[in-house]
């Protein structure tokens, strides 16, 4: 089996910044990914479960996993002395990592996706993305480090904590898929170049939300459910509630994760710089699409650090077949 650390050595070309320093950031993430799968293994019993107390910036309830990973994490990266700072859905703000002044690289995050699954042992991940930092090193990070559109991106990646915990990463050559193999430590290659499997019949969305779903997802949805053998209809409905676990299982057996604007997130939910955009470098370098319905979510311009924009991504076809439903049946003007 070869080693996350030998296919990154073996694979040097494929970053486009030096080897070593693609090597230790995704090291670091490595590091907290053993950290948080051998706590999430002993949930039941440390104390890493239930609601933490504390809102986030967006004010939703931090789960004590979320926090837990979010130090870790952040930790981690600031040990190797190459990130100059995070940003966090955990972080209100930008952290600047004092001494870290010369770090080239930033790391936006989600520590842990999923936190409703927390408590009751279902599938959650770590999304994290990785840019070279635009402003001189030597100098602390600022705002403008974070604010890039997500085709910037010098590598992207997931850890899915499932029946197996898994490291997923792109620099833009590919997808490749790691197993951790807890007795030795290490993390193992499992997929090289992973692809979207040529048509997907899967879709997954939170249908409880449907009454205030935009009109052109309501007759995506329908469209779904529809009988027609010669397109595979109706598709399989499948939903985790976990968008590192949905997108996973897609990416293996092909389908389209949807969360579009609904009444309690008239934007969507998933936030751009941490979920949206690291899942969509990803899907694009396995064959697949992410749209916020009308455009590509790596266009986008970001202009706040938590904003978060509608999200589709998958199968190339099925993303195309909801961008045409939002076409052909536009929201009435909002009143
Ligand atoms: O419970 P809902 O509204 O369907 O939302 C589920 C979605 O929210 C998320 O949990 C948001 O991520 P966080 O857990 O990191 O906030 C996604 O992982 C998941 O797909
Ligand atoms: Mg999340
Ligand atoms: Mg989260």
């Amino acid at each position: 089996m070869k080693t996350l650390g030998e296919f990154i050595v073996e694979k040097q070309h494929d970053f486009p910044h030096a080897t070593g320093e693609l090597t230790a950031l995704i090291s670091a993430i490595k590091l907290g990914a053993k950290i948080i799968h051998r706590d999430i293994n002993k949930a039941g019993l440390v104390d890493i479960l239930g609601a933490s107390g504390v809102e986030n910036v967006q004010g939703e309830q931090q789960m004590k996993l979320d926090l837990f990973a979010n130090e870790k994490l952040k930790a981690a990266l600031k040990a190797r002395g190459i990130v100059a700072g995070i940003a966090s859905e955990e972080e209100d703000e930008i952290v600047i990592f004092e001494g870290a002044e010369n770090g080239k690289y930033v790391v936006l995050m989600d520590p842990l996706d999923g936190s409703s699954n927390i408590d009751v042992n279902v599938s959650v991940g770590t999304i994290f993305s990785i840019y070279r930092r635009v402003t001189p090193p030597g100098t602390p990070v600022t705002q403008a480090d974070f604010m890039q559109p997500g085709n910037k991106q010098v590598a992207a990646g997931y850890v899915v904590y499932g029946s197996s915990t898994m490291l997923v990463y792109t620099t833009g050559c590919g997808v490749h898929a790691f197993t951790y193999d807890p007795s030795l430590g290490v993390f193992c290659l499992s997929q090289e170049r992973m692809t979207f499997p040529e048509k997907g019949y899967t879709y997954s969305i939170n249908e409880g939300n449907y009454i205030r779903f935009p009109q052109g997802v309501k007759k995506y949805i329908k469209f779904c459910q529809e009988e027609d053998q010669a397109t595979h209809r109706p598709y399989t409905s499948r939903y985790i509630g976990s968008l590192v676990a949905d997108f996973h299982r897609n990416l293996l057996k092909g389908g389209i994760y949807l969360y579009p604007s609904t009444a309690s997130h008239p934007h969507g939910k998933l936030r751009l710089l941490y979920e949206c955009n690291p899942m969509a470098f990803l899907a694009e370098q396995a064959g697949g699409k992410a749209s916020d319905g009308a455009n590509r979510i790596l266009d986008i311009q970001p202009d706040e650090l938590h904003q978060r924009c509608p999200f589709f991504v998958g199968n190339n076809e099925m993303v195309d077949d909801v961008e045409r439903f939002m076409r052909e049946y536009p929201d009435a003007a909002q009143s």
